[in-house]
């Protein structure tokens, strides 16, 4: 045999050794994306992402997820649903300014070695993305949600300049399937209630603002309204964790709830703020209320795991539609959220822990 042709033959061993291995990735990739697609739930889609990853292709070694997560909805998810020992450790909740400082824009993955801020924010349960990591945006809708994370012990499998289209695809799946996997679990909670802390939700609020705003319009009596909000709850959250956090709303509902009346509405307005409407009731009986409220809350045992006993007080904005008046303008409903969130304002200002009337000139 001459030169060219074992030259010959050596590129055609090579270039089907490329194909074959090009098929595998394309077919590896294919089950995946058909798996993430197909994923019933949130937890079984970190899952899928996760472990599937590594397992299909050879060289990744370990992959996370991290999103923005500020009210912690998706790691709740998260928790309650997967097997412990898989997603809930490859699923990072990360600040928004943490994740916006990962990219610049346009958003491309980034490839190459590790460092050790990285590795601590990205793959602190993970050792073996010790050689190289392709952490690559998540983009749904023009806006980053979160990162994909590979990780390999090998220092040569992520190199910058390598093609990354095939990771930037991967990441889109993902990024789509999270985005409905997050909006599926939300409509099938989304009733009435709130799942956390089991009272009324917003919309459920919303709902009633605009019925007992008809009945006060057709002279039924004064309407009170009141916003509570939790003093330095972030430093709850940070110190203590989210599950802590968790309890603490849990408790403050159900001390706010304690001794209301069948027509008072109480829901949980947003993260950790509360909202109560209180028909028939005067600006004067709605004041000592909310006083009464906030001194149970101060006065209250909030006990957490590591039997530390919490300092937890909230600042409560109150206001009221009279009945008789009609100078709150075309939306009194509107008129009277504004004034309660304008005194919540003042009352955070002023020091918190206090309740606040708007006044009304
Ligand atoms: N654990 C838990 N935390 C939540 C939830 N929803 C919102 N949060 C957190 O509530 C915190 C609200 O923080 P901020 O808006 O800065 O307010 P704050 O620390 O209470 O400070 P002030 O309101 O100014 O007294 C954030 O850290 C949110 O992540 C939830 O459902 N569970």
């Amino acid at each position: 045999m001459d030169q060219a042709s074992t030259t010959q033959e050596r590129e055609w061993i090579r270039l089907s050794k490329q194909l074959r291995d090009n098929e595998r990735i394309w077919s590896g990739f294919r089950q995946i994306e058909v798996r993430m697609i197909g994923s019933p739930s949130l937890p079984d889609l970190i899952d899928i992402i996760t472990l599937g990853i590594p397992e299909t292709f050879p060289g990744i070694d370990c992959v996370t997820v991290a999103c923005a997560d500020p009210e912690y909805e998706m790691t709740r998810l998260i928790e309650a649903g997967g097997a412990p020992d898989s997603g809930a450790r490859s699923f990072v909740a990360i600040p928004r300014e943490t994740l916006d400082g990962l990219f610049t824009r346009p958003w491309r993955p980034r490839l190459g070695p590790v460092d050790e801020r990285l590795h601590a924010l990205l793959f602190s349960n993970h050792p073996c993305a010790s050689g190289s990591v392709a952490v690559t945006p998540l983009v749904r809708r023009g806006e980053l949600i979160g990162s994909l994370n590979q990780g390999s012990r090998d220092p040569r499998h992520f190199i910058p300049g390598i093609a990354t289209d095939l990771l930037e695809h991967l990441a889109a799946v993902a990024a789509m399937c999270i985005d409905n996997s997050i909006n599926h679990e939300r409509l099938k909670l989304d009733g009435l209630t709130d799942p956390l802390t089991g009272i009324s939700n917003r919309r459920f609020f919303e709902r009633r603002l605009a019925e007992e705003v008809e009945r006060w319009a057709r002279r039924a009596g004064p309407l009170v309204c009141m916003l509570v909000d939790v003093d330095f709850f972030k430093q709850v959250n940070d110190q203590y964790g989210h599950q802590v956090g968790d309890r603490v709303l849990r408790q403050i509902a159900s001390l706010l709830g304690q001794d209301l009346r069948g027509s008072d509405v109480l829901a949980r307005y947003g993260g950790e703020e509360f909202v109560l409407l209180l028909p028939g009731t005067t600006p004067v009986q709605g004041a000592a209320i909310a006083e009464r409220l906030r001194s149970r809350i101060e006065h209250s045992a909030f006990v957490i795991p590591e039997g530390i006993d919490l300092d937890v007080t909230v600042s409560i904005g109150m206001a009221c539609l009279q009945p008789g008046v009609d100078s709150y303008g075309p939306d009194p409903a509107v008129w009277l959220f504004k004034q309660v969130d304008a005194a919540l304002y003042q009352a955070k200002e002023a020091g918190r822990n206090r309740v606040i009337q708007a006044v009304v000139s």
